[in-house]
């Protein structure tokens, strides 16, 4: 299973370091095979060699450039990055990311051959409509995507459970990843407030490949012990 960790705009390079040499030290100590994914701060982006494989939260679709406040691919190859966030709720709901941006970004970094952690997720207002509004929004959210991508990654994040403790019921969690599975075969996390608390009935569930968690990461410990459930789960099929 691919568990994940998005910092998102928490910590300094100095606690990021520590964290992944944290996690990176239970990899080893406990023997741990599942895929484990780090997404830091951009300024916290560093060169790792290691179990842990660390991410770009974001990046601009170009190899470097006039593109004032952003980095590009020429920035992250000085750290070996070569895995990148794209289509984060937060990216779209609050920095104003369109679809067709999020498009473009995917396939400049597809061409590149990065592993992609694609998200999509829709609102409380959207999901009150109803499935059938729920899926045709969510599937509005492939638009542009190859899905067949070989590097690709789904991680599904209901806006409405990013951050506020709030977690779709566990049937609905399988109900939906099983769905969205009829329309692309690629690895599918569930996001949407994944704590030690939950994650182990999360990760148990038939169509959930892993988990992309947001604040319940920052702490390594309560990370590390979800990484461990993911491992037990793998260890007892
Ligand atoms: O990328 C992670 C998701 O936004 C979930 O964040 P959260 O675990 O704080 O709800």
């Amino acid at each position: 299973m691919i568990i994940a960790a998005n910092l998102k705009t928490n910590l300094t390079r100095e606690k990021t370091d520590k964290y992944i040499n944290e996690v990176e030290n239970f990899l080893n100590q406990h023997g741990i095979s599942q895929e484990v994914l780090v997404f830091p701060a951009l300024s916290s982006l560093n060169l790792h060699v290691g179990k842990v494989t660390v991410g770009a939260q974001n990046a601009y679709p170009a190899q470097n450039g006039a593109f004032t406040g952003e980095i590009g691919n020429e920035q992250l190859e000085e750290f070996n990055i070569k895995t990148i966030l794209i289509g984060h709720s937060e990216r779209r709901h609050v920095i104003g990311e369109t679809q067709a941006e999020v498009v473009k970004k995917f396939n400049f970094y597809k061409e590149l051959g990065f592993k992609i952690v694609y998200c999509i997720g829709e609102s409380l207002q959207i999901r009150e409509a109803g499935d059938k509004v729920m899926m045709n929004y969510l599937s509005s959210q492939f638009e542009g995507i190859d899905l067949e991508y070989e590097n690709l990654i789904l991680a599904y994040e209901p806006v409405w459970a990013i951050g506020t403790g709030l977690t779709p019921t566990l049937e609905d969690i399988e109900s939906l990843h099983l769905k969205l599975k009829e329309q692309c075969k690629a690895p599918l996390l569930y996001g949407g407030s994944v704590k030690v608390s939950n994650a182990e009935e999360v990760l148990a569930l038939n169509g959930v490949d892993g988990v992309l968690v947001g604040g319940a990461s920052l702490n390594s410990d309560d990370f590390c012990t979800m990484v461990k459930y993911a491992q037990n789960i793998e260890n007892n099929k």
